[in-house]
Order: C-alpha cells, then structure tokens, then sequence
C-alpha cells in the first residue's frame, strides 16, 4: 500500500489569534493567552498535503518552529510505508535521535514539536486510507492499533500483550458503539462560560446561552482570589442550578496545602473535579490533594500539561488524579496517547480530554470517539471539552448538537485551516500582525 509515496516537503506555521484582546481563554495563570499553534503541512511526491498542529499562547511558538525544524531531516525522504508499517519504531527514531533528545527527552519544546508531526503524519495516513482519524483507528485489530505504541517504561504497567487482550475483550459490541456514537455523539461540557477574565454580566448571559444549547456540564476557572472564586462559584451554580455539573480549574497556581485548603472553601459549590490544582510535575502533590478532597466529593483532573507518558504512568499508579486530561496536541501526539488510554483503563481512570485551545476541539473528539468504540466502551461519566473558539478558521470544524460532538466524516485529523486564515493570522507577518505593527 502506498508504494512509492514518499514524505518530500514539511513547511511550517506560526499562526497566532488575538484573543488575549477580549480574555477569551484567561485563567489564573495565564491572564493574557493569544490562542496560537506551531502548525506543519506535509507534502508528499504525489502531491498529497497533511496538516498537524501543537498549541502554544503566543510567545514561544517561533521556539517550537525551530524545534520542528531541527526534526525535519528524520521526516523529509521518508517512505509513508516504512512509517506506518512500523509507526511504533518510527515514532522512537523521531523521539530519540542520539543528538536531539539531549534537549528532551520527551518533554518541553521537542516533545510539543514531535506532536505537531506526528499530528501531521496521521492526518496524511487519514487521508491516504480515506476516513477520518477516528475510524481509522476503530477499524484497526488490536496488533495494528498496538504496532504504533512505543511501549517502553510502561510496561511494568500495561505490555504490549495485555493492551491486545484488553482491545480484543471489547471487541463484540464494537458495531453497535460506532452505531450510537453516529446517531448520538459524545457529552461535550462547556469552558466557554468561565474564562477569568469575563465580567459577571457576561458569565452570566453565557450560563444562559449554553444552558440553552442543551449543556449539563460548565467548568470555570478559579485561583487568584477566593472572595471572587466564592462569588463567582456561588453565581454560577445560581445560574446552572443544582442538578447540573460544576468544575473548577486553578491552572496549577497553588501549593499542595494551599489547595487542598482552598477548595474546602469550595466545597459548597459541589464541583466535580479540581484541575490542575498545583504543578503538572508534582504527583505526589496531586495525590495527597485528591485523597484530603475525598470526602467532599472532589476529584482531581489533571493532564493538559503532562508532558509523556511516563508521568501519566505515575499519575495513574499513585491514585493521584480521578479524571485524566489528555491533550491532542501534547506528549507525542496520537501514538503516545493511545498509550495513555490504555494505562486509564486498565487502573480505571476515566479518560476525560483537555480541549481549551486552538483545533483541541477539533483533534481530540477523534480519541475520545475511538475510545469509546474499541477500549473503554462507556460514556458514563466522561465528557470531552468544549470551548466556542477560532471554529471558524478550520475546513472541517467539530459539529456540536445538544451539548454533544458528533463524529466527523471527512479523512484526516479535522486539522487543516484554510488558506486565507494563515495570510491573516501568520505571525508577524500576516496581513492582522502588520496592520496592527503600522497602527502602532
Ligand atoms: C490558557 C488556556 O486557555 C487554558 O486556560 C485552558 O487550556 C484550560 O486550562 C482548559 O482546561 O481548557
Ligand atoms: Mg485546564
């Protein structure tokens, strides 16, 4: 399959939307978020494109360029053959290049940059197989889906054997599961109603505007002062009412004591789950917060910035998080998560992604939507994240109806903007980012 196709251009992106302009996407530690991505188009012999993208706040994003930059050589020349017939090997050699990982290893910049590519590369074998990323990977045997997985440093957790046992063990009902997921979605809660930023008019009206879309599930953020997150708990819950569902998200502002004391304080509010309550490197930090909230029935959720899966490895054996938040455009993109899932199951954390950000939306709803169809099986009590942002800029963008993501049906990974987007929004030198320089 695919003879002759050959990985011959990777160009590069450095998209950035102004949204710090109006605090859409503020929270207590990033006040000024400009939604941005690190975003690379492939381009085979054949003339086929692919698109992959990680997701930056701004600043920075030249940085994760130059690191794509430098993976380039270990892409360009390649047989799409040789990738996706051994994807698992592949993904080590874009992981562990004796030089590169120096600056590594999987973590920070070169691990964001490996999930912009490898993003890519499953948008291009999307498409070359003609279905979206999700049926792609429902419609592969459990040694296919496995193949891709470097497995190392988790196999004292889940080998390569047991994450095929699982896989085969839900495969009877695999049908009737793609069935409903078609005519019924996935839950989608929203954070649209809570950035930190928002005045209470405007949280408010948006409690209201997503009440009515059919939403159950509001998460807002918290963290910088506790008189405001008490108010603006208090207000929420108001508007949402007592059967619906609360979370709160400090984005990693506290410390472990500080946490556990403030979410008491939040406790009456009854939020589902704490996220990011202190730093995504501290595990046992997260443990000792989510065993003290216990009792009032809080979890804790973390993920969005985790950086492999080795830490969610830990995270997960230590009892140190109820809700794990992957993230389509951290760790090493799909292959790695795929990884992550199958640890979730298999010590019964409920896989809930991390979408606040720009094509999360759009890239993660396939993960999820696979999970559900081939591994974990259920829905209950799991939601994928929504947020009402830069939609507009991309081909295939996620369809939401009655609060519920519906999957898509065009190849590829969702991930591909159009054209007139990057002329805008291409920093600096984008049509936007000159305007705004001339004004000045
Ligand atoms: C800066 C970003 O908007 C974050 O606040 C966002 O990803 C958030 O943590 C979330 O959970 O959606
Ligand atoms: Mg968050």
């Amino acid at each position: 399959m695919y003879e002759g196709v050959i990985i011959e251009k990777l160009f590069t992106k450095d998209l950035r939307f102004p949204t710090s302009l109006n605090s859409d996407g503020s929270d207590a530690m990033h006040t000024h978020p400009d939604y941005s991505c690190a975003y690379v188009i492939l381009e085979t012999n054949t003339g086929q494109k692919a698109h992959g993208m990680t997701f930056t706040l701004g600043r920075g994003t030249e940085v994760v360029i130059c690191a794509i930059k430098a993976l380039e050589n270990l892409i360009i020349g390649q047989k799409v053959q040789d990738i996706y017939n051994n994807f698992g090997d592949f993904w080590r050699k874009l992981t562990s290049d004796n030089q590169l990982r120096w600056i590594g290893p999987e973590k920070g910049v070169m691990h964001l940059a490996t999930a912009a590519i490898v993003n890519a590369l499953w948008d291009l074998w999307a498409r070359l197989e003609g279905k979206p990323v999700w049926k792609l990977l429902v419609d592969m045997s459990p040694e296919q889906l496995t193949s891709v997985i470097d497995f190392r440093y988790i196999t004292d957790v889940i080998t390569k054997d047991e994450a095929i046992k699982i896989l085969k063990e839900k495969e009877d009902n695999k049908k009737a599961r793609e069935f409903d997921l078609i005519k019924n979605g996935y839950p989608a809660y929203t954070t649209q109603v809570g950035w930190l930023g928002y005045s209470s008019e405007k949280v408010k009206s948006l409690c209201k505007k997503y009440l009515d879309q059919g939403f159950t599930a509001f998460k807002v953020k918290v963290g910088q002062n506790l008189d405001e997150d008490k108010k603006r708990c208090a207000m929420v819950r108001e508007n949402i009412g007592s059967s619906n569902v609360l979370m709160v998200d400090a984005n990693q502002v506290w410390c472990v004591d500080e946490a556990i004391d403030w979410m008491k304080s939040l406790a009456e509010y009854k939020p589902l789950w704490i996220e990011e309550p202190t730093s995504p490197d501290d595990i046992l930090g997260h443990a000792k917060i989510a065993q003290a909230l216990k009792q009032y029935g809080i979890g804790v959720a973390t993920g969005e910035m985790c950086c492999n899966r080795v830490m969610f490895k830990q995270f997960l054996q230590a009892g140190a998080l109820e809700f794990c938040q992957i993230d389509s455009a951290r760790v090493g993109g799909i292959n790695e998560i795929l990884s992550i899932y199958l640890m979730a199951e298999k010590l019964k954390v409920k896989v809930c992604p991390h979408a606040g950000g720009v094509g999360l939306c759009e890239m993660v709803q396939h993960l999820q939507f696979w999970d559900y169809v081939s591994l974990s099986g259920t829905k209950e009590g799991k939601y994928i994240e929504y947020v009402d942002q830069q939609h507009e800029h991309f081909k295939t963008p996620v369809v939401i109806k009655s609060a519920a993501y519906m999957p898509p049906t065009d190849p590829g990974y969702s991930s591909e903007m159009f054209p007139s987007t990057m002329e805008k929004y291409e920093f600096p030198k984008g049509t936007y980012w000159q305007e705004l320089a001339n004004n000045k």
